[in-house]
């Protein structure tokens, strides 16, 4: 096939702003390609050269293209630049060095589908020395050969800038019309969303109809499109549109990771497809100490985890990953995480995405042990709004976002790519932002581990309540603390050590080691959420909750000037959680 066949349907597509004549158009080209050029069409059109979740990225600097223009176009690079500074778009300028370009020459081949297609493959993977100039004769070589307008798509596909507007639903309709019928379109979706791959659903459609299609399964390696959850905000609507009972979770607050297990190995993707087995060694590493099985996708939430606290970590912690190929050992010592499953989509050669949560939920629990760093989600099963919402309380202590609340009905399948109310978020926001420091004085210590090995991992942080004259606990403080900060401040604490609790300290938490309220630490937080297991201004809001302060850390300032009583109040947190309460969610 041509590519400049292909391009003629882009140029018909980008035409019309109708998406039922889009699907027709394409649908035209599908019935009259031959099938082994399916999968390229499915590809390219909606801007790649290879499924989503496959390594290969396109997404070429505009400087290098540019430089692969001059080349294959015989124009010089600084009128090029110059068009380039003018215009600021690759695509206006290819096509207005084109117009002057003299027509093609003798020496040109045939620019087919393939031949574009091999080029960018050969680009993404191009790595290391030398790669640029490849890169550059690569794309040159495929321009040289092209018609303006079909240089100019090539353009936008290099760049990863193609946006002709087709949606994969678009391309879905396109695929029923061509090879099937609009009855057989839920069988299409549900192919594609377990496959992740719609450029292979078109190939098995146009060689083996949509039988073919029925019979495409999960499989290991081939991520699951995300199932997604709708939302509400009361425990009674939760439960009433649940059929009055349902599986409740913590909400966790990290990255969604889908785990494929496999004797050949471990492949990590994100929600969005990509892969991320690179960045997460060590989590491939603890699922495969604590898988029981022989191959198996199973799904949770990837937290950043804080070892001096034990408390969850913000999740952009986990960014610190990103893109760190050399240093990773250190951010994965520094941002240690913990993988919370919470289902299970595939066992032992058993697809479980069309079984009930129940089901799901009990084989999940059996192909992986506990361990520190594999856990399952905390779940229960509750009918009672009373006591839906004092989980909810509990997941808030724990530092997650709210509740899941999820179907257990028979229906309740692992509805692949799509949101519906088998599954409710629920996370009605106690939580303000907090635009000021604090002042807390540090009432008990909890031992370290790792580097902190032998001295104090975090410090029990308290607000004073005049009114009770007491000291009410707010936040476990471990991090902002220099190497400097770490010899000194347990030298001073120690110096106002007590053989028990202060009693004027009210705390729910358990000390290794109380002190006499004394030192005053300016602390800066993330927010202020509502706590069971701190004191601070306990009823305030909730009868059974106080306040505590997320992601707290030392400003490096030691307020000397301030006394344990001067400390900022349990009166002034309140306010200051009114004052920036975020809308409810
Ligand atoms: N126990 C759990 N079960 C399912 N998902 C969970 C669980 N804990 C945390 N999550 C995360 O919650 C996400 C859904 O909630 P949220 O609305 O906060 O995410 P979003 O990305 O903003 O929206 P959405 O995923 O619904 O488009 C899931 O995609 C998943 O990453």
């Amino acid at each position: 096939m041509q590519y400049g066949d292909l391009v003629k349907v882009y140029e018909a597509i980008e035409s019309t702003a109708s998406r039922l004549e889009m699907a027709d158009i394409l649908a035209n080209l599908f019935r009259s390609s031959d099938c082994k050029n399916i999968r390229t069409i499915v590809y390219m059109t909606q801007g790649n050269i290879v499924p989503d979740f496959y390594p290969e990225k396109l997404g070429m600097a505009d400087k290098l293209y540019l430089r692969a223009l001059s080349m294959a176009t015989g124009q010089k690079g600084s009128r090029i630049k110059e068009l380039w500074d003018k215009e600021g778009d690759t695509g206006k300028v290819t096509e207005l060095v084109f117009a002057n370009k003299s027509q093609t020459t003798l020496f040109s081949q045939d620019l087919t589908l393939e031949r574009v297609h091999t080029a960018l493959l050969k680009i993404c993977r191009a790595d290391g020395d030398g790669s640029q100039d490849l890169k550059m004769k690569l794309l040159a070589d495929i321009l040289h050969d092209a018609k303006p307008n079909e240089a100019k798509y090539i353009a936008r596909l290099a760049t990863g800038r193609m946006r002709i507007g087709i949606a994969a639903q678009t391309v879905i309709d396109a695929l029923a019309i061509a090879f099937a019928t609009k009855a057989d379109k839920p069988d299409i979706e549900r192919a594609f969303n377990i496959t992740s791959d719609l450029g292979l659903v078109g190939e098995t459609l146009c060689q083996n109809g949509i039988d073919g299609v029925r019979g495409m399964k999960v499989h290991v390696g081939n991520p699951i499109r995300a199932m997604l959850a709708e939302r509400l905000s009361s425990p009674e609507e939760l439960l009433e549109r649940l059929d009055g009972k349902a599986m409740f979770e913590y909400k966790y607050d990290g990255l969604r990771i889908q785990a494929h297990i496999s004797d050949s190995g471990i492949k990590l993707y994100s929600r969005r497809l990509e892969d991320m087995t690179e960045q997460f060694p060590d989590v491939a590493k603890a699922l495969r100490e604590a898988f029981t099985g022989v191959d198996a996708i199973v799904e949770g939430e990837c937290v950043p985890i804080d070892i001096n606290t034990g408390e969850f970590l913000p999740f952009q912690e986990v960014s610190h990953r990103r893109g760190r190929k050399h240093d990773l050992s250190e951010a994965i010592e520094d941002y240690p995480v913990r993988f919370h499953l919470f289902d299970c989509l595939y066992f032992d050669g058993e697809d479980l995405t069309l079984k009930p949560l129940p089901q799901r939920r009990e084989t999940l629990s059996k192909c992986v042990k506990i361990t520190p760093s594999v856990k399952l989600s905390e779940a229960k099963v509750l009918d009672d709004p009373e006591k839906v919402q004092t989980f909810f309380m509990q997941a808030l202590a724990d530092g997650c976002e709210g509740l899941m609340a999820k179907s257990i009905a028979n229906d309740s399948i692992y509805r692949a790519g799509a949101r519906g109310y088998l599954w409710i978020k629920y996370k009605k926001e106690y939580r303000s932002e907090m635009n000021d420091t604090v002042d807390l004085v540090a009432v008990g210590a909890f031992y370290g581990r790792g580097k902190r090995g032998g001295t104090y991992g975090a410090l029990l942080m308290a607000t004073y309540n005049p009114d009770s004259d007491s000291f009410e606990t707010v936040c476990k403080l471990g991090s902002g603390f220099s190497d400097v900060d770490l010899a000194t401040i347990p030298e001073k604490l120690n110096k106002t050590k007590l053989d028990s609790k202060f009693t004027r300290v009210n705390s729910k938490l358990e000390a290794d080691v109380w002190f006499e309220p004394y030192l005053v630490l300016e602390v800066r937080g993330a927010e202020i959420t509502l706590s069971p297991i701190h004191t601070c201004e306990r009823g305030a809001i909730r009868d059974d909750a106080g306040f505590a302060i997320r992601f707290p850390r030392y400003t490096g300032t030691t307020r000397i000037d301030k006394k344990a009583r001067d400390a900022t109040t349990s009166a002034e947190i309140t306010d200051m959680y009114r004052k920036q309460l975020k809308q409810s969610n």
